[in-house]
């Protein structure tokens, strides 16, 4: 996942951007980008690393303007050279710059319509490249030396029409605004809110609202499925539904996993549904098994906390923290490759052997997706003196690979692909593996929240691409593209940008 911002305000965006990105940081690990835009000039700094790591003071100096745009990424197509981090940037017309959070799966298609039909080349792999230019093509099209918002918006039309997939999009028009449009099924989320100053009012642009509460900005509301946000040069907003058979059908493994707990998307936070997946996976053990023997509920830091904590309260079970995770260490399994990941959960989680020795334990993880942590972890569990180590998942199992923006592209990769429930147990060396249902998670999600949501973006538990045009054959070929094998053997060497003027 990636995550993305956008600020229109008053003053200079750079440190505002900086610490926007720094809010949404558990979303991509790989590099960090922000343009900024002062009179007629964009301004660059991206790289691969933290934003911690990308933006130093000099880089910082130069990004000046009063609106800008930033993006933090977890690739999912191309590689993860900096070549491809993002913001990217195409000189015509106006000057667009575009950050995406999402995954276009009508790439080849479009590429080649880009490059026969309407002139323009492609410098890398990225989805995003192609999607930036689909739509200063169709701004192009228009032929307006000013784009009114109606122009914008009629653009934006047109990208709803050519692009397919997952795609939460902020673009800035250099000298007309900043605009944040959603796919017509608004799998990626977005969320856009206001501050006042003295100086007049400021709009912000986020994947997440956690992003908006910590620069002190007001959630105005989330951005509709196919809806688009523009704010012009002014500091006026307008928006406009732009994909006339919209339906809001988020991606649910944003509520297991990738998004913070104190984020509220499409009107549901994803805290308390977090607390009930907890308490509808305790219902379903104490109905499996009423006559358990858990002498303790330890979760497996970070992301399983809220549910594990919930699922102990309602088995009434005590709750430990036994596993202690080096803070210092980032997410592993948006990591790049196998080897890292692996590594990765040994530096990042040690036992307590106390809340061990002699106990019947149930581990509690969100996810299981690669089987990487839960394997190593029951190991660990049984060093440590567990008797028993059962093992429950918040989420449904991982079958099938995603294709909408979480680099999850091989079957073969997934744990429990092709596999029953107890043959996964067997596997990862569990006394007991006890995985959610998929209509609980949804009524984690739904229960108590006001939305109507149409459904879930819920393929890799049940195989179902609601974009439709997802066949085999694109499945298999984008196995081949990005299993961890195809990007380890791939050469990262091409990290030339061609771009804008992109400090050192
Ligand atoms: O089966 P796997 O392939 O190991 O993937 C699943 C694990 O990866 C994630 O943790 P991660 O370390 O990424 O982040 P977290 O600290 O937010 O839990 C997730 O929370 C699971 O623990
Ligand atoms: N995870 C994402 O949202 C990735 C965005 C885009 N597809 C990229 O690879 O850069
Ligand atoms: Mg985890």
């Amino acid at each position: 996942m990636c995550g993305i911002v956008g600020i229109a305000a008053k003053s200079n965006v750079n440190q505002a951007l900086y610490d926007a990105l720094t809010v949404l940081q558990h979303r991509g690990q790989d590099a960090a980008g922000i343009v900024t835009c002062a009179d007629t000039r964009f301004y660059l700094r991206k790289d691969n690393g933290l934003v911690r790591d990308v933006f130093r003071t000099r880089h910082m100096q130069r990004l000046m303007g009063n609106m800008g745009i930033g993006h933090i990424r977890y690739p999912t197509a191309g590689s993860s050279s900096s070549a491809e981090a993002q913001p990217f940037y195409v000189n015509s017309p106006y000057g667009i710059t575009l950050a995406h959070n999402g995954n276009l799966t009508n790439v080849e298609k479009i590429k080649e319509d880009l490059f026969k039909a309407d002139l323009r080349h492609i410098n890398t792999n990225s989805d995003s490249e192609v999607l930036l230019n689909v739509f200063a093509h169709e701004l192009h099209a228009l032929k307006q030396l000013t784009p009114s918002p109606e122009h914008i918006f009629q653009a934006i039309s047109k990208v709803h029409q050519r692009c397919e997939g997952g795609y939460a999009v902020i673009a800035m028009l250099v000298g007309y605004g900043i605009v944040g449009f959603r796919d017509p099924n608004g799998i990626r989320p977005m969320v856009f809110g206001e501050r006042q100053t003295e100086a007049g009012t400021e709009y912000m642009i986020a994947s997440e609202s956690v992003a908006l509460d910590a620069l002190g900005y007001k959630v105005i509301r989330d951005v509709a499925p196919g809806e688009a946000i523009f704010i012009d040069a002014e500091g006026q907003l307008h928006s406009q539904q732009c994909a006339p058979a919209s339906k809001l059908q988020p991606c649910v493994f944003e509520f297991v996993y990738f998004a913070r707990p104190d984020s509220i998307i499409d009107g549901s936070s994803v805290y308390k549904a977090r607390l009930k997946m907890g308490e509808k996976l305790a219902d379903k053990i104490l109905s499996e098994r009423p006559d358990h023997d858990i002498d303790v509920v330890i979760p497996i830091p970070d992301t399983s906390r809220t549910s594990a904590l919930q699922l102990a309260n309602r088995l009434g079970v005590k709750f430990r923290e036994g596993f202690i995770k080096n803070r210092y260490i980032g997410r592993t399994f948006i990591m790049p490759g196998q080897t890292e990941r692996k590594k990765s959960v040994k530096q990042k989680l040690n036992a307590i052997d106390l809340e061990f020795r002699g106990k019947n334990v149930m581990l509690v993880d969100d996810s299981i997706v690669r089987g990487t942590t839960c394997k190593q972890i029951i190991e660990m569990a049984r060093d440590a003196g567990a008797k028993k180590v059962y093992f429950a998942s918040a989420a449904p199992a991982v079958r099938y690979p995603n294709v909408y923006g979480i680099d999850m592209p091989t079957a073969s990769e997934l744990i429990a692909h092709g596999r029953t429930d107890e043959e996964i147990g067997t596997l990862i060396g569990a006394d007991w593996l006890v995985y959610q249902d998929l209509n609980d998670l949804i009524g984690s999600v739904t229960e108590g929240c006001k939305t109507r949501f149409d459904g879930f973006e819920c393929s890799v538990f049940d195989g179902k691409y609601i974009t439709g045009n997802i066949d085999q054959a694109y499945l298999d070929r984008i196995e081949y593209d990005r299993s961890d094998a195809a990007k380890a053997a791939r050469v990262k060497s091409d990290n030339a940008i061609i771009d804008l003027h992109n400090d050192e």
